[in-house]
């Protein structure tokens, strides 16, 4: 649906040339929502203006559905920027337009009749939850509200991508949590494809089915974001994924567990998979017979999917610890048998 091929965007500054997004190659599918994530200047802004063609890159390519956006006449570029909508971080409303005018403005440029204008207008305020509010300022609003109104106004003339800029970076977790609700209910009621950039890690976890992320105008690390969690292999990927999981690891003194459990091993079982909700822990305890402790774990859902992990101390000998992890490995339970 969006290929970004070897894309480079170098801006000349009297001080140096920064290449702010450097030989990026991207496919986003249809109908998926794919997340970048990057810490600030990694080069997130400048990519998404490359997908809106707000910028031309140096070099390289970017195709949406078919078309690319770098060998396009600026007429034709300007009516495939209506399909290629984006929501903002500070909502970029007009404050003196009620919520209907807003939601109204992209229709009336595009030249869409006033009855028709209404009517779209009306289904998309019931769509994002704000019936009762058209008349309202984005004074008036809160911010989930108002980023409900960059929500509608970007449908409106019923894009096919839509670009999501730190969308949720100005609300609190309640009502970030109830836009990304809202992002992913249209995505499967409109068959939208989404892009968002952030550098909240758990956006990108709660909604994205893939996901790139960027260090230096690179793309360092890309993936389906259930691996992206479960096993990642760049030094930035790394630390986003610690500091959303918020590691109790570090914590585990061994010396308070062998005081503890003297007799006991201390296994770090890893789940992946609608499984980590299943009782396949306990059955297998059940059936060999073992003492369990649970002394941490952290189980994170994403869209669809939880992986995690869960620090047990269990009193077994080498052999019934040999059949426990056999048993568990068929269910993809990994089990690793931390030093002491
Ligand atoms: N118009 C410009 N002129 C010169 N340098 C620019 C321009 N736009 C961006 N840059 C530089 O390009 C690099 C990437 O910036 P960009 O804004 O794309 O990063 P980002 O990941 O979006 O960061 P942030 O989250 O802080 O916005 C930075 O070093 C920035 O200073």
């Amino acid at each position: 649906m969006i290929d970004i091929k070897k894309a480079t965007k170098t801006f000349k500054t009297k001080a140096a040339d920064i290449k702010a997004v450097d030989e990026v190659d991207l496919h986003v599918r249809q109908g998926e929502i794919f997340g970048v994530i990057g810490y600030s200047g990694a080069g997130k802004s400048t990519l998404i203006r490359l997908l809106n063609g707000l910028e031309r890159p140096t070099s390289g390519d970017v195709v949406i559905s078919g078309d690319t956006l770098t060998s396009m006449t600026r007429p034709a570029l300007r009516k495939k920027r209506q399909k290629v909508s984006m929501i903002f971080q500070h909502f970029n409303l007009l404050w003196s337009r009620t919520v209907a005018e807003n939601i109204s403005f992209p229709l009336e440029i595009a030249g869409v009749p006033k009855k028709e204008r209404e009517k779209r207008v009306a289904e998309l305020i019931a769509l994002v939850g704000l019936t009762g509010r058209e008349d309202n300022h984005p004074s008036q609003l809160s911010g989930g509200q108002k980023q409900r109104v960059g929500i509608a106004r970007a449908l409106s003339n019923r894009p096919e991508v839509l670009l999501c800029d730190e969308a949720t970076s100005a609300l609190d977790p309640e009502t970030t949590d109830e836009v990304l609700d809202l992002l992913i209910r249209i995505r499967d009621e409109m068959d939208l494809t989404i892009v968002l950039i952030t550098h909240e890690m758990h956006v990108i976890r709660k909604i994205c089915d893939r996901g790139a992320v960027m260090e230096n105008g690179k793309v360092v690390e890309t993936g389906p974001i259930i691996k992206l969690f479960q096993n990642p292999e760049h030094s930035v990927t790394k630390r986003f994924v610690k500091d959303d999981i918020n590691d109790e690891e570090s914590a585990l003194s061994f010396e308070e567990v062998k005081e503890m459990f003297p007799a006991s091993k201390v296994l770090k079982l890893g789940f992946v998979g609608s499984q980590s909700r299943a009782p396949i822990v306990s059955q297998v305890i059940k059936k060999y017979n073992l003492d369990l402790n649970i002394l941490s774990g952290n189980i994170k859902r994403t869209n669809n999917e939880s992986y995690g992990h869960l620090y047990v101390a269990i009193e077994a000998d080498e052999e019934k610890l040999g059949l426990l992890g056999e048993e568990l490995a068929e269910h993809d339970v990994t089990v690793e048998v931390e030093q002491q």
